[in-house]
């Protein structure tokens, strides 16, 4: 199953810190190796009237995939309603998810992600990037969470897992939908994209499940529940269910907070998205901020290609006032790439300065590669 490529892509690069693992929802006080300082943030949270805010688009609008189009050249974020996910599952899912965080520490524990793994729980891997600790905890499952619910629930694991195995089919279905719609919005069909043509095992897509908890927080605003990054993903499917913690990234404005909107899923173009697109997709830049009284979940649906196939700028992108801005990378190897690298694996990949209004809005540090 293709799935499990994506879990070898961190082999190269474990992840040891044992003593990371705190119980924030027992801490009362904003311990010192949790307090991010606002200088190390340079850009300012706006508000929304003052800046407009995040696109809602209704996928059963006749103009959805031009509006979802324009959305991600501009934003590389939209929120989407009537996307035909039921409620009751967005629900279900949302309390096996709660039900997971709740456990005791040891409990959660039996369940850790290996140094080098991909799967299970833990803090998010980009921790490893920055001096300060996150206020948050993660439980990510690729293929069937089967194994690590086991350890979580010996004899009660049933439920978690028809639910979150249901959550992945519906998500399957969602994200390879609104891949097409992306794409199709800039003239590209299923004919145009090799991997989406083969017949085989290979064809199918790759994804994991990543369920993000973030406890209330004594000092919110100098803790920091999950670091800006952009995702390394073709798209992101996030439920952020009704409170408010995620903030995107707008070029020139500062980070614009995403309200929660009832029954809406938030889509991110990813970083896989925006190297496709040769650079017109803008692969969002997103954090989430914690509060003071409320425990906030969330449940992103991390999509991508087959983990083991080429992906590069498409042919119909590409011409000669538009040469291809990255080099043929996988997923898999791309993972590897971004764990070496955090913000810089794009640049990594990069083989050719952007010109003719095709920008890196991520990129800071804008060398030529090649
Ligand atoms: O919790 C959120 O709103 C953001 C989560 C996220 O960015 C992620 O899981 O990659
Ligand atoms: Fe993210």
């Amino acid at each position: 199953m293709p799935s499990r490529m994506i879990s070898h892509a961190f082999k190269a690069y474990p992840l040891n810190h044992p003593h990371k693992y705190l119980d924030l929802n027992s801490i009362k006080e904003l311990p010192e190796s949790h307090e991010w300082t606002s200088a190390s943030d340079e850009h300012p949270v706006v508000k929304v009237p003052n800046v407009k805010s995040v696109p809602i688009i209704d996928l059963n609008n006749k103009n959805a995939m031009d509006l979802i189009g324009h959305a991600c050249k501009k934003w590389g974020v939209f929120q989407l309603i009537n996307h035909n996910i039921c409620k009751s599952l967005l629900e279900d899912v949302e309390l096996e998810g709660k039900r997971l965080f709740s456990l005791p520490m040891q409990q959660k524990l039996k369940a850790a992600r290996s140094p080098d793994g991909a799967a299970g729980y833990g803090v998010a891997r980009i921790s490893s990037f920055f001096t300060k600790l996150l206020w948050s905890e993660g439980f990510t499952v690729i293929g069937s969470p089967l194994e690590h619910a086991r350890q979580l629930w010996p004899y009660d694991f049933q439920n978690f897992c028809d639910t979150i195995e249901a959550y992945q089919n519906q998500m399957k279905k969602l994200a390879e939908k609104l891949m097409w719609l992306m794409l199709g919005s800039l003239g590209i069909t299923k004919e145009d994209v090799k991997w989406a043509n083969n017949k085989g095992e290979s064809e199918e897509g790759c994804a994991a499940l990543q369920l993000n908890s973030y406890p209330a927080c004594p000092d919110p605003d100098r803790a920091m529940g999950l670091a800006p990054h952009t995702d390394s993903t073709a798209l992101t499917i996030l439920h952020q269910s009704n409170i408010s913690g995620l903030q995107v990234l707008r070029e020139g404005c500062g980070w614009v907070t995403v309200p929660p909107h009832p029954g809406a899923l938030v889509i991110h173009v990813g970083d896989l998205l925006h190297i496709l697109s040769n650079g017109l997709y803008i692969n969002v830049r997103h954090r989430a901020v914690v509060n003071r009284t409320q425990h906030r979940f969330s449940l992103a649906y991390l999509y991508g290609p087959p983990a083991d196939v080429k992906i590069s700028p498409l042919t119909k992108l590409v011409d000669h006032f538009h040469p291809p801005l990255y080099r043929p990378i996988t997923w898999s190897e791309y993972l590897g790439t971004k764990a070496k690298h955090f913000d810089n694996a794009l640049t990594s990949v990069r083989v050719c300065a952007p010109r003719n209004g095709f920008v890196d809005t991520n990129d800071n540090n804008s060398v030529k590669v090649g």
